[in-house]
């Protein structure tokens, strides 16, 4: 493998991409998602062929069709919810941004939900309503494949995707041979997986950083108690339009991997042994 300087890097940015699609998200999304390819270097695009986009959890086996449909929470607040309202967390401030990374990342986030009282716009339904801010896929290098950069600039603290896919139990997730785009996940007490490798959003492609930008949350707009918690990613800093959108896969993920991270972030933790892509 060749090694990997930063003149490489600097070198590719300057390279005219190539537009492959003009939306691989078919209007699925509130914008349009394009994928750039990089003349400097060849990139296997053809994942994109069978990659069926989806902004949505879809519910294979019938997990979520088989839950009981009793609702159990919902307030009565009219129009905005109050800060006493029983269903807001108090994380989302005004304009549904966060303030509080730490209280994001603490629980389990609900919003309000179908069965509440107040009013669509109530600032304690953010993710729910979907992503908002355009993105684009990007050929980021030969090593780390595909990767998702911001297409304007993203304050901090907000909403910008959730991790879409199939929602698969623990035996058929044992099944599938690609754990690559696997993201565990919880319906009530029962823990499932969502499986982005052949269904998902734009989400699938963002790649690690263990100086992310990114953080994801769990976040629930079911009435019930047996809730699907959703996966949400959330920016942890101001992004500005043309930056990499990147998250910490985490320890047990990176734990059984033989390559090393290029994340070129002065504070990587996963570059083994005597690597020389520095
Ligand atoms: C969830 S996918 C991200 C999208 C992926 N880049 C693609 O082209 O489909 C995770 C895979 O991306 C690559 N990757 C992501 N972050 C990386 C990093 N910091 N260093 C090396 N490879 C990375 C690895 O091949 C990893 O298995």
């Amino acid at each position: 493998m060749p090694i990997i300087g930063k003149e490489w890097f600097t070198d590719v940015a300057k390279q005219q991409p190539m537009v492959l699609y003009e939306d691989i998200s078919q209007g699925c999304e509130r914008f349009v998602v394009p994928v750039y390819s990089n003349p400097r270097f060849f990139m296997d695009s053809s994942l994109f062929e069978n990659f069926k986009y989806t902004s949505r959890i879809i519910d294979v086996a019938g997990q979520l069709a088989c839950r009981s449909a009793s609702p159990t929470f919902m307030c009565q607040c009219a129009g905005q919810c109050s800060t006493n309202c029983e269903c807001s967390s108090g994380v989302f401030g005004e304009g549904g941004t966060v303030e509080n990374m730490e209280l994001l990342m603490w629980d389990t986030v609900r919003e309000c939900n179908e069965y509440c009282n107040c009013a669509l716009w109530c600032g304690n339904r953010v993710a729910q309503k979907g992503a908002m801010y355009p993105v684009e896929i990007f050929a980021r290098d030969p090593w780390c494949g595909w990767g998702v950069r911001a297409s304007v600039d993203i304050a901090f603290g907000t909403f910008i995707g959730e991790y879409a896919g199939e929602l698969i139990d623990d035996e058929e997730a044992m099944d599938r041979h690609d754990s690559t785009f696997l993201f565990e996940t919880k319906v009530g007490s029962e823990t499932l997986t969502i499986d982005a490798k052949y269904s998902g959003n734009y989400t699938r492609f963002i790649n690690h950083s263990c100086a992310p930008n990114v953080k994801v949350a769990n976040i629930s707009w079911d009435y019930d108690k047996i809730q699907l918690i959703h996966m949400c990613f959330f920016t942890d800093k101001a992004i500005r339009k043309g930056e990499e959108l990147t998250i910490d896969y985490g320890e047990a993920w990176w734990a059984n991997k033989k390559f090393p991270c290029l994340c070129k972030s002065s504070e990587c933790r996963y570059q083994f042994g005597n690597d020389q892509r520095t």
